[in-house]
């Protein structure tokens, strides 16, 4: 049962020194300090049970996203759980309509990244309290129905109290701006496909796990020494699909990948050894479809973010340049919001769709994407890494199978193995798949001494960098 008045939020800047590794640096980012906004909501339940989300950022700036979630802060406060899931849909409009807030967005940059943590934070909030996982609540929401019973004329409307109807789910979900490629309707048609084989499904999930990648390896600021060394334990450890850095130097890019091919062997996708790779949005439009016709010879899945996340035509035309070579076009993790991606999909710019749980409007705004994919049949391959991002995105991942895609076709979720130690419900990876997460929330909470001792500029690891670092 949801419960309980939200009486408190509080937001801190958390930030991991990862540049002084290089981890995490590709041919736009190069010094990235891999950091959080951390929102944590109190309710004036007896339970005690809190709320936990973050939005992911690369250092500087998390302050600008700390101030935005105290602006947003009001909308949060002291509201009944309750009436905020009851019409999630309407709180979500809310957030993201603040006829004064909206004017630095709508529905992108820092005022949507604070959305994101903030929902995040009801999201983990609302599972906690239902006792399950943010997957196993989207699931059993999804409702459910037999291999051999006939589809119901109608929903029977007392599954509504009990949560189990899909209607509950769509209700979460905003369509302004989409119903031109997705309706409610075409969403609930959607969901209740998904049931067939649905508890198989979730059995399968919780047996074998969802395929991951590796981005770990080959991070720009890595020597090809460290390349090699990770390359060499991932695949001993049973990692098959690694993700390359490129775009900065095109002769740094050749002898990389030619490392990590020798590596891995030289089939693409009839083997399950793939490499992908990801220039951060560094070319024009020309110059990613040069670029990449001279690595196709290294037979990547897909190249990610060629050009600016902006440009879907743009995106549109390397598509068309490159299929032919054997190359997708992925790209996500800089999408401002749905409708940036309903154009990817309508342009037919993209081949692997990357949502992201920190950049888009949480799960809500997520949960419109997975069924736009679906509609037009794009393979879904999250984004993940930074900190925290692999614990969030497991989640929708898992739903998306279990109860919208069905498939496991062309699907892989990024996975980077840094910071999970600061969770207290870190990403469990066996067999290079992600395990589904078995206690209840987002897995989005942090652990207190982690926060404290990284807490931006005053926490103990800050104390003792910046006088260094000033010098
Ligand atoms: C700055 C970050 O590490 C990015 O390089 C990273 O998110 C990357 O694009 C990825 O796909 O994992
Ligand atoms: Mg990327």
């Amino acid at each position: 049962m949801v419960r309980g008045r939200i009486s408190r939020l509080s937001v801190r800047d958390v930030r991991f020194p990862t540049s002084l590794g290089g981890h995490g640096a590709d041919a736009m980012h190069t010094d990235p300090d891999y950091s959080a906004a951390y929102v944590v909501i109190e309710t004036d339940a007896e339970d005690g049970i809190k709320g936990c989300g973050i939005t992911f950022t690369l250092g500087k700036g998390t302050e600008v996203v700390v101030c935005a979630v105290n602006a947003l802060a009001h909308h949060v406060l002291n509201k009944d759980l309750k009436d905020i899931v009851g019409d999630f849909r309407g709180f979500y409009r809310q957030l993201t309509s603040d006829g004064q807030l909206r004017w630095i967005g709508p529905e992108k940059g820092v005022v949507h990244l604070a959305t994101a943590a903030v929902l995040n934070a009801v999201w983990d909030l609302w599972a906690k309290q239902e006792g399950k996982p943010v997957w196993k609540l989207l699931v059993d929401m999804g409702g459910e129905r037999s291999q051999h019973e006939a589809p119901p004329k109608c929903w029977p409307l007392p599954l509504l109290s009990r949560c189990q109807d899909p209607r509950m789910l769509v209700s979460c979900i905003d369509f302004r701006y989409i119903t031109d490629v997705l309706t409610e309707e075409d969403a609930l048609e959607i969901l209740q496909k998904g049931q067939i084989g649905k508890k198989e499904r979730e059995k399968q999930m919780l047996a074998q796990g969802y395929p991951a990648y590796t981005t770990s390896c080959a991070w720009l600021g890595y020597s090809d020494d460290t390349l090699k060394q990770l390359c060499a334990q991932a695949l001993k450890d049973g990692w098959t699909r690694f993700k390359v850095k490129v775009g900065a130097d095109l002769q740094d890019d050749m002898r990389r990948c030619q490392i990590i091919r020798d590596m891995i062997g030289p089939e693409k996708t009839l083997s399950l050894f793939l490499q992908m790779m990801d220039a951060n949005q560094r070319w024009d439009v020309p110059e990613a479809v040069e670029w990449m016709s001279k690595l196709a010879k290294f037979k990547p899945l897909w190249i990610e973010e060629p050009t600016s996340p902006d440009d879907i035509l743009g995106h549109a035309t390397i598509s068309k340049a490159l299929v032919p070579l054997g190359i997708g076009i992925a790209t996500g993790e800089q999408c401002h919001n749905r409708v940036i991606f309903k154009q990817l999909l309508q342009a037919k710019a993209l081949q692997f769709l990357q949502i992201d749980s920190c950049r888009l409007g949480s799960v809500n705004e997520n949960l419109s994407v997975l069924l736009m994919a679906k509609k037009f049949e794009i393979p879904v391959c999250p984004h993940a890494g930074g900190v925290g991002l692999c614990e969030l995105v497991q989640h929708l991942i898992i739903f998306d199978y279990i109860s919208v895609s069905a498939s496991l076709e062309n699907r892989v979720c990024e996975y980077v193995d840094h910071l999970h130690e600061h969770f207290k419900y870190p990403v469990m990876i066996q067999r290079a798949s992600y395990m589904p997460p078995k206690d209840p929330g987002y897995s989005t909470e942090m652990k207190e001494e982690s926060v404290k001792k990284h807490q931006y500029p005053d926490g103990e690891v800050w104390k003792k960098l910046l006088p260094a670092q000033e010098n």
